[in-house]
């Protein structure tokens, strides 16, 4: 039987490693926890156990279907590993961290009894633990010895992380042991007919695999072409050694312009028996904290790729966070090396920490182009342009909405514990909402990608159709076939479905629905119309339409694509790519008389049916008063508002359904308007400041063509100026109503507010803007200094004057002014990092992550 690790990331074990120890280092002595592979006792198990769960082992899941900001601090922990950031938050440190009094030392035992935890006392002073009760965790009916066998099996079926190979830390997690099997996943996709019955074995097997790891190098980061020479030297290194040659990275070769690369991720044994993997390891780890490399499953490469992205597009990021699709829509924005791209991306996520997280992950591009925002995708407003009132509409627009995420079982192991069927039945709803005010706010002639990592049809096909179907040929699913590599794996998306419900114990068996009106009302609940599309629904699935020849398909739903894990070692990913064929109030031909077909021309607008019959019905009632009227028919015999309150019914009804809807279509006066327009936390510089701008101008020596107009400054805390893009400075900032975006960082900073007065400099120079700055600025606040003295700066916290003279012959410093400046690294290496010129010292003013960086390109 198979079964998986729970917690695995490039670097995360090291990562946590140095935490422990450096969090050993700093605690006290009463009292110690040893934490290894080999021991894990039965009475603790439960409670770390349970710590770790809190700590976001199941991290994925919730934040794919949840829309609610729900996330703990340990998922954020495990989705800065999963990103590979390493360093500031620690998964299983932190988790530690929390447990009550506790000196935590790292130990290395030998292991007897994998799945275990030891709790101990340290230095011989705590007493041992009192015994707890003992609670079983993976299975109420699985003893001891059962457990142990299972991972004897387990171990000896070869896993690459088995326990008996994990030190320290680390190891608590990976031997959580996630049994790959889930019944509900086997019954719900068998009945869905997901796979022709001859693959299942196939499908459902590679599902069971560990997923093989993706990076692709930052495109942005002007030294990538170093980079990339170093993995290919690294590469060449590892096919001359007869242990290497076959754990090479790969060329991911659908993926343009060669810079993604996948690979079987290594063991810690095996890197532990070969020098050539733990150098390739350990270079992976330090370029993707240096911002170099981002890891991202190769799958998930998709959507973006298939934008078309070009630098002068507005763009739109639904569902961002944590933002891997994001960067990629970034690398487009800038591609051939476009510093300040006339468009922009705005990336958007309803959990807040999830955005931080995004803006964290973002910092390694330094774009100007960027606006994130923390707003429910369903309510973004409409920001209205200055001049033309009209809507903002975006060019490209991705939809990745939280899915149930079975696609990606292979690298998130705890969700074969949680799936059941009736997840996509929950975020249905949402994805279709989504989706609509991405509709919505597309430009005509733009394009919108809808994904998800679900196998589900009921999150992927169905809420295209529903899509498809209220737009009727205002917008249409997009052929991509042409545009992909024939390396990429995919099959046409699907053309029938059906609905399941669960069922209630053993008094209602589950049942699958090909048409809503067979749903009954106490289901409805979970079963919504929109799951259905009569025509995929019911008449495709008719017993005498055996082929996909003989199958309807109106709206060219093959036109998704599905991929699934047995095709090319991948993960499951949908993909739908819209254009927008015609804008919302553009060139309709109202039919009154309905005489029109709407499905084949889509300038056809028909009254809404209800409106309709009103009318007619009060028609009817008024003709209908006359008639008894002439008659004399007595009141009790007559018929009258028979028809007319069937019609008032229906419309009351359709009212309650919308305000159930939650959407609120009121209107705020012009004058709460322009109050909430002060609430945008961002104004410009030279409108407001313009002494901060001239006293900058003068002490960096910035010349005139600098495109001051950029600059922004957060009204409530002024500490920095950021600087955007062309696109965001003169589109998206002279909107109105961008108040109602909740924004949580934009563009990149540039320069921060000094606390120390010494300086003339109101504010200091920051590394992250110094790419855009530097062509602008003179020679008065940049340094060049020897390379040996550069690399004296990265090691040392600062340098006194008389040191640099002394000891370094370097006299560079001397005359200037105190404060912010440049320093470069003379030779060829292009390095050059910000400075502060202190009375007595000089220090480097960069974060550890630069220092590294620095260190890899200038040795
Ligand atoms: C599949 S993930 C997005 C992954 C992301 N595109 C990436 O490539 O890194 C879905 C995201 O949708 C967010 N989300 C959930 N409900 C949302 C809503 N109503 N509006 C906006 N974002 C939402 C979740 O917080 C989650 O971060």
């Amino acid at each position: 039987m198979e079964r998986a690790t729970v917690g695995v990331g490039i670097g995360g074990d090291s990562d946590d490693e140095r935490e422990l120890t450096q969090l050993a280092e700093k605690s006290g002595q009463s009292k110690s926890i040893q934490i290894s592979a080999g021991q894990f006792d039965e009475d603790d198990t439960e409670y770390v156990l349970g710590k770790l769960r809190e700590a976001g082992t199941d991290y994925d899941p919730p934040t794919r279907y949840d829309g609610e900001s729900q996330m703990s601090e340990g998922t954020l922990s495990l989705m800065e590993r999963e990103m590979g950031l390493g360093g500031a938050g620690g998964g299983i440190a932190d988790l530690l961290k929390s447990l009550p009094e506790t000196n935590i030392q790292l130990n290395t035992v030998p292991k007897k009894q994998p799945e275990t935890v030891a709790v101990q006392g340290g230095a011989g002073e705590a007493p041992p633990k009192p015994k707890k009760k003992v609670k079983k965790v993976f299975d109420k009916k699985v003893d001891k010895e059962t457990k142990e066998k299972r991972l004897r099996e387990w171990e000896e079926g070869g896993n690459r992380l088995a326990p008996v190979q994990e030190e320290g830390a680390a190891a608590v997690a990976h031997d959580l042991v996630v049994e790959k099997h889930n019944q509900d996943f086997v019954n719900y996709y068998q009945g869905m007919e997901i796979v022709p019955k001859a693959e299942w074995e196939n499908f459902y097997g590679a599902l069971k695999e560990n997923l093989d790891i993706c990076f692709r190098i930052n495109s942005v980061e002007k030294n990538w072409q170093k980079t990339k020479e170093e993995i290919e030297n690294q590469i060449q290194e590892m096919l001359k050694n007869d242990l290497t040659k076959d754990k090479i990275p790969r060329l991911l070769k659908w993926y343009p312009s060669q810079l993604a690369y996948t690979f079987h991720e290594l063991s810690r044994s095996e890197m532990k028996a070969n020098p050539l993997l733990k150098n390739f390891h350990t270079f992976l780890v330090q370029e993707t904290e240096n911002g170099r490399i981002f890891r991202q499953e190769a799958v998930s490469m998709i959507p973006v790729t298939l934008l078309h992205i070009e630098p002068h597009h507005k763009c739109l990021d639904m569902c961002a966070a944590p933002g891997s699709k994001t960067i990629q829509i970034l690398e487009y924005l800038h591609q051939n090396g476009i510093k300040i791209p006339e468009g922009f991306v705005i990336a958007n996520d309803t959990d807040s920490k999830r955005a931080y997280m995004l803006t964290h992950q973002a910092r390694r591009l330094n774009s100007p182009a960027m606006l994130i925002t923390n707003n429910d995708a369903r309510r973004l407003p409409n920001l209205r342009a200055d001049e033309t009132g009209l809507t903002m509409k975006f060019d490209r627009i991705l939809c990745d909405v939280p899915c149930s995420g079975d696609g990606t079982l292979r690298k998130n192991p705890s969700l074969w514990k949680n799936f059941n069927a009736h997840l996509g039945h929950a975020t249905h709803p949402l994805q279709r909402e989504i989706l609509e005010r991405g509709i919505r706010l597309l430009k005509k002639g733009g394009r919108l990608v809808y994904s998800t990592c679900t196998f589900n049809p009921l999150e992927d096909e169905a809420v295209v159709a529903d899509i498809l179907s209220k737009h009727i040929k205002q917008v249409e699913l997009v052929d991509v076939s042409s545009e992909l590599s024939p390396h990429l794996k995919y099959r046409p998306g699907r053309i029938h479905w059906k609905v399941y419900h669960r069922g209630k114990g053993q008094r209602e068996p589950s049942a699958w629905y090909t048409r809503y009106e067979d749903v009954p009302n106490w289901k409805k609940k979970v079963i919504k119309e929109t799951m259905f599309n009569s025509t995929y629904t019911h008449i495709n699935n008719e017993p005498e339409r055996v082929s996909d020849e003989d199958r309807y398909d109106p709206l060219n739903l093959k036109r998704c694509m599905r991929i699934f894990p047995h095709d090319d070692n991948q993960g499951g990913f949908f993909v739908a790519v819209f254009t927008k064929v015609l804008d919302e109030h553009e060139g309709f031909r109202y039919d009154e008389m309905y005489e029109g077909n709407a499905w084949d021309d889509p300038s056809i607008r028909q009254k809404p049916i209800l409106q309709d019959l009103k009318e007619f019905a009060l028609e009817y009632e008024k003709d209908l008063s006359k008639y008894e009227e002439q008659k004399g028919i007595p009141k009790e015999q007559s018929t009258q508002n028979e028809v007319l309150s069937l019609v008032l019914e229906a419309e009351e009804e359709a009212r309650q359904r919308k305000k159930a809807s939650g959407v609120n279509f009121g209107k705020m006066s012009a004058e709460m308007e322009l109050q909430k327009e002060e609430q945008f936390t961002y104004a410009k510089l030279i409108d407001k400041r313009m002494d901060v701008w001239m006293n900058l101008q003068l002490f960096y020596g910035i010349n005139s063509s600098f495109p001051s107009e950029y600059l922004f400054y957060q009204k409530d805390t002024t500490n920095n100026l950021v600087f955007i893009s062309d696109g965001m400075a003169n589109g998206l900032m002279k909107c109105t109503r961008k108040y109602k975006l909740k924004v949580v960082n934009i563009g990149v900073k540039m320069f921060s507010k000094n606390r120390d007065d010494k300086s003339e400099a109101k504010y200091r120079l920051l590394q992250e803007g110094l790419e855009l700055l530097l062509p602008y600025m003179d020679n008065s606040r940049k340094i060049t200094v020897a390379k040996e003295v550069f690399l004296k700066f990265l090691e040392l916290p600062l340098i006194t004057y008389e040191d640099l003279k002394s000891k370094y012959q370097c006299s560079e410093f001397e005359g200037k002014e105190h404060g912010s400046a440049v320093m470069f690294c003379a030779g060829p290496s292009g390095v050059y990092a910000t400075v502060w010129m202190g009375v007595n010292n000089v220090s480097l003013m960069v974060n550890k992550e630069e220092i590294k960086s620095f260190k890899f390109l200038i040795q």
